[in-house]
């Protein structure tokens, strides 16, 4: 069954709405590996949780990786880049479980995302990547090999005739062990040879590549650069018309969303973005904005181009990713920056108030925004879950079952103290409830002495939810949040050190939630180089926590981080994830 997409058919071209008001209806092409039936369509593979993860800090859980992946499938992208399995046993296992889960749900319109999964062209990648993957109902692999001369001269040590015959032979490998769907990356493309790139990319398709993925690796084009590179290779290579072409653009010259758009509009019908535009570096395309635009523009600039996401996904997603990666969204960013639809200066207020589409181009429901508080409602100690419920999706969470309920005691618990709740305390309160790693240590209570007269004290007592055990400890610290997490630190017992710590206030008043951030870092488990100067780096974690007492906040928010530490070093160490991981905590609140 085929899902079906309402498309503007022009924007703002209606003059009494804000909006374009006429719509066309579109189905979402059955999905055959190396070809679109309509030519108008742009399948959307989102990397979030492969390029997306590169990014400095952005680690992930398995278990988060694994929401990441249903809350994309929901959001209706065509393909889930879910990882690169060998570069971990941990990667390796959470793609897995991606596959079986999410690649294997048909949702209500019929659709089952594909599952893809990086490898370098070379026989292990590729068959750790097979193995890994294999599950999905649709299962990718994506190979790739540079191909630009600073590349193979400085990286790869290889002359273009060994690139070329390695590229031929992987893609032919991947597909022998049994992959129909094989994609092939010129890594560094944006800066390769064009007759180099043609030979190579002739040879891949003839060794059964189903996809190229135009790779502007170090965000170095331009985009009538790109265009014309995308339009070249359709041009010049040989059996390109067998293939779908796609884009893979990074933002080191913040043109990765234009870029990105050029290369569609020059034929690509595969764009490869993530969520809130997180990656390598200054990161990739951003799946909302070349989305967006593609929803806002398609019909009038780009000759009717449209895309399967259901975009009134996009806030929950953007929501998802920034909390579980650590990584906040700018507020001045595109479609998902808190700013992205305020309106601050009388001039473009009172155009508003006249009519929206002055200054609107996109309706906020569109994104699944709504901040308009239409039915009036004011949350305090006498409201109900429905009223919390309705509220929180007019935010754009979308909560239900335990999550709303956990969300809706915190509720209750602040509105006996605060007497009027505003957005800023429900986000905060939804992101300390729901967005938090897998429970290993729960906070149980927390005591403090501080002041002038000496040494600060705290009394901390964690649980320990696998066993239910509650731990109490006492220690001294300079201030009562360092006597707090020395306390907690000999209970954990687990090697930390704090990198950074910060605290803001969500509201205005002796009453405001305070929100507390803190990155850590463990053991040497987990590294990384730094590339400038190349040291080896440790992995980072961050925890976030909010609450009416400052010191419970910060213990939340390390008491987050270590949980989310202790989670990815103990998937990392296990040979096997077990069967049902995500049924393996539970949470006990102060
Ligand atoms: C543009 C991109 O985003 S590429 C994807 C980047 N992602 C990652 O790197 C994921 C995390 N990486 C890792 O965990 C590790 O780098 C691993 C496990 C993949 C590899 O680790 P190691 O085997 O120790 O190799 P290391 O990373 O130090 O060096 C890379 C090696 O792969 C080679 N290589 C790099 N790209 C490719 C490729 N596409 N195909 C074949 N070989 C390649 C390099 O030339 C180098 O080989 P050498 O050892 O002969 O010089
Ligand atoms: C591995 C490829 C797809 C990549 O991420 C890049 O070239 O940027
Ligand atoms: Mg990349």
């Amino acid at each position: 069954m085929a899902a079906i997409f309402m498309k503007p058919a022009s924007s703002l071209s209606a003059p009494t709405s804000a909006y374009s008001s006429t719509t066309r209806k579109h189905t979402r092409p059955d999905y055959i590996p190396n070809k679109i039936s309509d030519p108008n369509y742009v399948r959307v593979l989102d990397t979030t949780l492969r390029d997306g993860e590169q990014a400095p800090g952005a680690a992930m859980t398995s278990e988060e990786k694994l929401d990441v992946a249903r809350q994309l499938a929901k959001l209706g992208v065509d393909i889930i880049e879910a990882g690169f399995p060998a570069s971990s046993k941990d990667d390796a296992e959470t793609v897995k479980l991606i596959a079986k889960e999410v690649g294997n749900t048909v949702d209500s319109d019929g659709h089952v995302p594909v599952i893809c999964v990086v490898a370098r062209c070379n026989k292990n990648d590729i068959d750790i990547a097979w193995d890994a993957v294999k599950y999905a109902k649709n299962p990718r692999i994506g190979t790739f090999i540079a191909t630009s001369d600073i590349h193979l001269k400085y990286k790869l040590n290889k002359s273009r005739d060994q690139v070329c015959a390695i590229a031929r032979e992987m893609v032919a490998y991947a597909r022998s062990l049994g992959c129909q769907d094989v994609a092939f990356t010129p890594e560094d493309a944006g800066r390769s040879d064009k007759e180099f790139l043609y030979q190579v990319l002739g040879e891949v398709i003839k060794s059964g590549a189903t996809t190229i993925n135009v790779a502007d690796t170090v965000g170095y084009n331009l985009p009538s650069e790109f265009a014309k590179l995308t339009s070249d290779i359709k041009s010049n290579t040989p059996g390109i018309e067998n293939v779908v072409i796609s884009t893979h653009c990074h933002n080191d010259l913040g043109l990765a969303t234009a870029n990105t758009l050029a290369g569609a509009n020059a034929g690509a019908r595969q764009v490869e973005v993530t969520i809130n535009g997180i990656g390598e570096r200054a990161g990739n395309a951003s799946l909302e904005e070349v989305v967006m635009a593609i929803k806002c523009r398609g019909n009038d600039q780009l000759a009717g181009l449209y895309t399967g996401i259901k975009t009134q996904h996009i806030v929950m997603t953007s929501k998802k990713v920034a909390e579980y990666t650590g990584m906040s969204v700018q507020s001045n960013k595109a479609i998902v920056g808190a700013n992205a639809f305020a309106h601050e200066s009388g001039i473009h207020q009172d155009g508003m108030l006249k009519f929206k589409g002055t200054y609107q181009i996109i309706s906020p429901e569109d994104i699944g925004l709504s901040r308009s508080n239409e039915s009036g409602i004011v949350l305090g100690r006498l409201s109900g879950k429905h009223a919390l419920k309705s509220r929180l999706l007019e935010l754009g969470y979308e909560l239900d079952g335990k999550a709303l309920d956990d969300v809706f005691l915190r509720f209750k618990a602040v509105a006996a103290k605060k007497k009027n709740l505003s957005d800023g305390d429900i986000e905060a309160l939804v992101s300390d409830e729901v967005f938090q790693p897998q429970v290993i240590w729960s906070v149980g209570h927390v005591q403090v002495t501080c002041g002038t007269l000496g040494l600060s004290t705290a009394t901390v007592k964690l649980i320990g939810v696998v066993d239910g055990v509650e731990h109490v400890a006492c220690s001294v610290g300079t201030g009562p949040v360092d006597a707090a997490y020395k306390a907690i630190n000999l209970i954990t017992k687990v090697p930390v050190a704090l990198l950074e710590y910060s605290m803001s206030s969500v509201t205005e008043g002796i009453d405001a939630i305070a929100s507390t951030r803190v990155v850590i870092h463990g053991e040497d488990v987990h590294s990384s180089s730094d590339a400038i100067t190349g040291k080896t780096v440790r992995r980072t974690f961050s925890g976030t926590g909010a609450g009416m007492d400052i010191v419970v906040s910060s213990v939340r928010a390390y008491v987050n981080a270590l949980n989310k530490m202790i989670a990815f070093k103990s998937v990392s160490a296990a040979p096997k994830v077990s069967p049902d991981p995500l049924n393996a905590h539970k949470k006990a609140k102060p």
